[in-house]
């Protein structure tokens, strides 16, 4: 029997982010050894038949905080229905007068300025020490293609799309003051989110492909002369941004599973973890828990 994908495989998953909650379809909700996701996976079906699944960050009602949400039985749970590739969606503040509200970005660099209260690796809590590789946050490959997809779907819609870009991730729920806003600025911050960690560290350690789209809703706090932003001026934007995600979604969804299913996109992410582990698995339980995220490395015999 072959083992290649065929067109009935969910190979491509996407994290919608504020605003964005839904695509449709019919829902799975695996409880994997980190809890349950966020919310159920949705597996929407695009035409000719191709399956797509979708999570939603922060829940369908938006219960998670961006601190509180269960990163790592997301990342999980897509892996374990078998999604390769990641495509998160993240409404974003901007800090660069060329970035409006309503322009989209994907971003290839990350700051991290969450507070370490947030479980950030698979292995934490295990025997196992493992340091993936993080001095590029996003898929290279995975990255590139999507710019050009992302660009030629928005133009229809008149959007400007901004690339290579550095977004700092703040813990939160707060804004930031005038002056980190300004600090980040000067640190060569271009966006700012909540989200995007440990997210994308996870997607790393379960040699997942990801890739970030985001959604600029506000200028955050750095201009002089202007207001600080506030919840209501995000979510002003977050309609229209999410109505205008949708559409790519929908424009660029059927090609990516065709070029992941194709391979060539996932060579950097497939046995990116074999040199990061450093120790080995030391218990029955932590194998059979890492099992579920990396079965290669930490085999279940029967
Ligand atoms: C609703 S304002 C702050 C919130 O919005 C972004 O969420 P997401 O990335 O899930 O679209 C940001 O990261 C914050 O979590
Ligand atoms: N200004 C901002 N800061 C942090 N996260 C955001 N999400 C949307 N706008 C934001």
């Amino acid at each position: 029997m072959s083992n290649e994908p065929s067109n009935s495989t969910v190979l491509v998953g996407v994290i919608g982010g504020s605003g964005l909650y839904n695509l449709g379809g019919l829902t799975v909700n695996p409880e994997t050894p980190w809890g349950y996701p966020s919310s159920p996976i949705t597996i929407a079906s695009l035409p000719p038949g191709i399956p797509i699944a979708f999570l939603a960050r922060h829940g369908t009602q938006h219960t998670y905080s961006p601190s509180s949400v269960p990163a790592r039985a997301n990342i999980a749970a897509l892996k374990s229905i078998g999604v390769k590739a990641i495509l998160a969606f993240s409404a974003v503040g901007s800090l660069r007068e060329d970035i409006k509200p309503g322009d989209f970005i994907i971003p290839s660099q990350i700051i991290d300025r969450t507070k370490g209260i947030r479980p950030a690796s698979f292995f934490e809590g295990t025997s196992v020490v493992a340091h993936a590789g993080f001095g590029d946050p996003f898929d290279g490959k995975l990255t590139s293609w999507l710019m050009q997809e992302v660009r030629k779907s928005l133009k229809e819609k008149n959007v400007d799309l901004h690339v290579d870009k550095c977004v700092v991730c703040m813990e939160g729920p707060q804004f930031s003051t005038r002056a980190e806003s300004t600090m980040y600025r000067q640190w060569g911050g271009d966006i700012i989110n909540m989200s995007v960690l440990p997210e994308a560290k996870l997607a790393r350690e379960a040699e997942l492909s990801y890739a970030l789209i985001a959604t600029a809703t506000d200028y955050d706090s750095w201009r002089p002369n202007e207001a600080a932003v506030t919840a209501a001026d995000v979510v002003k934007t977050l309609k229209k941004n999410a109505d205008i995600s949708r559409h790519v979604a929908a424009v660029v969804l059927t090609d990516l599973h065709a070029a992941v299913a194709e391979g060539g996109i996932l060579t950097d992410s497939i046995g990116c973890m074999r040199s990061a582990i450093v120790r080995p698995a030391k218990s029955p339980e932590d194998i059979r828990k890492l099992h579920y995220i990396l079965p290669e490395y930490f085999p279940v015999l029967s």
